[in-house]
């Protein structure tokens, strides 16, 4: 298995571009299910997600092409081929049951493994289910798989009030309604980003939608929808990860592509940490330059409050902080597995259910240390950049999953930085 080895070499100056982002990516693609349209993405990341995801949509018969390096995605989903999608490719990444509601939509059946839990919570489905049932489909848990039916003429639109906000049941219960026969309420939506970018990209193949961004999304069921190219939104948790990287080390570096809007709670968090962000032409500049980081505390929840994908990531930052900060964690049950391993470089952390106590100290050391998940792995990387000495992250598979390039862009502003391919018998 690969690492990467990080070795402290103080502040950091530059630029670091920033891709677009997974999860709206992640979403976008499952949409050339509900079209025999070919449906353009670009400004796509290079992620082995997007990879397995673009394996998922092949195993149904979709085409699937990676053209400029992996930046264009054209896909095609005229031949579906199969309604199944196997435990095989879904057990890899839960962002796979966003094929479920395109599939029920357009072909009114689908048989999708169940993602199952994985390491930051139980992550269960049931809210997505119970939004296909509202719209009046048929559905059997059997050996594993979802056994899905719509009603005879198709899914009918449906009021849908979802107990809790639910990225992912969101986002699949808006593609299913746009080929629905009446209109689709979904109340208590989530107000991501992601969302918004895919009810852009929905109402460009001809959908007809309104209020994505607030809790209430209203869908006007269409017969068909056509093709489209719609830019994938930029990465924002990407984005607050490169943002966090002058914060520790020092220096400054400019965010290309970064916007204020999609990191507003985050960077109000920034501020009270004494980081200066401005907004530039082309993107945000982050500077520390005086003095050390103040203790924050932080909450996660939906956006738009501050996003439990960056979390791990602010712990990293408040490791060094003058004074003790507090992390609630409100969406995921399990979400501090990153903090053992901060405490093996000198960090101060005392976990208690949903809280972590982070007592700063002056400095980091360099550790072994193990990625548990994927924010947690590039947590780890950013305090071996503060850190004194040399930290070698194992386990780096979950990186792949998010960050494209993350060693020439962390090089690119001067980190010491390199990744060391493992030998089979490692893994
Ligand atoms: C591919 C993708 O976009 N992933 C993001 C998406 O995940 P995902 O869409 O899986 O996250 P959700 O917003 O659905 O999860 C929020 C909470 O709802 C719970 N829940 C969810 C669905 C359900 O049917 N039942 C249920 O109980 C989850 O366990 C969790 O506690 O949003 C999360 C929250 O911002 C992010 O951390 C993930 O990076
Ligand atoms: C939790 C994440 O992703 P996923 O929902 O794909 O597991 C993430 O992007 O931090």
């Amino acid at each position: 298995m690969d690492q990467i080895i990080v070795r402290g070499n103080g502040p950091l100056h530059g630029e670091i571009p920033i891709a677009g982002a997974k999860n709206a990516c992640l979403t976008l693609m499952p949409a050339t299910l509900l079209t025999d349209q070919p449906l353009t993405l670009t400004n796509a990341p290079r992620l082995s997600d997007i990879r397995t995801m673009t394996d998922l949509l092949r195993s149904l018969g979709a085409e699937v092409a990676s053209l400029q390096d992996g930046q264009v995605l054209a896909l095609s989903s005229h031949d579906l081929n199969s309604h199944t999608a196997d435990y095989d490719i879904v057990r890899k990444m839960r962002a796979s049951i966003l094929v479920l509601g395109p599939m029920l939509a357009r072909d009114g059946q689908a048989i999708v493994s169940l993602p199952g839990g994985c390491a930051i919570g139980a992550r269960p489905v049931d809210l997505h289910l119970k939004a296909f049932e509202a719209m009046g489909a048929e559905l059997d848990l059997r050996d594993g798989y979802v056994h899905a039916k719509a009603p005879v003429g198709g899914l009918r639109g449906a009021v849908i009030d979802f107990p809790i906000v639910s990225v992912g049941a969101t986002e699949n219960a808006l593609m299913a309604a746009t080929l629905a026969r009446g209109t689709t309420v979904l109340k208590n939506a989530a107000r991501e980003p992601e969302i918004v970018d895919l009810a852009q990209c929905l109402r460009r193949m001809g959908a007809n939608i309104e209020g994505e961004g607030t809790s209430t999304i209203t869908i006007e069921g269409v017969q068909a929808l056509s093709g489209a190219t719609h830019p994938v939104v930029t990465d924002r948790i990407e984005l607050g990860t490169y943002m966090l990287a002058p914060a520790i080390c020092g220096g400054e570096v400019e965010c290309l592509g970064g916007r204020i809007d999609l990191v507003s709670a985050f960077c109000e968090k920034l501020d009270a940490a004494g980081i200066e962000v401005t907004e530039t032409d082309r993107g945000l500049k982050v500077a520390r330059k005086n003095g050390r980081i103040r203790a924050v505390d932080v909450v996660t929840e939906p956006f738009p409050g501050f996003p439990t994908d960056l979390q791990a990531q602010m712990m990293a930052l408040l490791c060094m902080a003058e004074g003790t900060s507090v992390l609630e964690e409100k969406i995921f049950e399990n979400r501090f597995m990153h903090a053992p391993e901060l405490t093996r470089m000198g960090a101060r952390i005392e976990v208690h259910g949903g809280h972590a106590t982070v007592h700063g100290v002056d400095k980091l050391r360099g550790a072994r240390v193990m990625a548990t998940d994927l924010r947690a792995s590039v947590s780890l990387i950013l305090a071996g950049l503060a850190a004194e000495g040399e930290t070698v992250v194992s386990r780096v598979y979950h990186l792949d999953r998010g960050y494209e390039k993350v060693v020439r862009k962390l090089r690119g502003v001067g980190a010491d930085i390199e990744r060391i391919k493992g030998t089979p018998s490692d893994e």
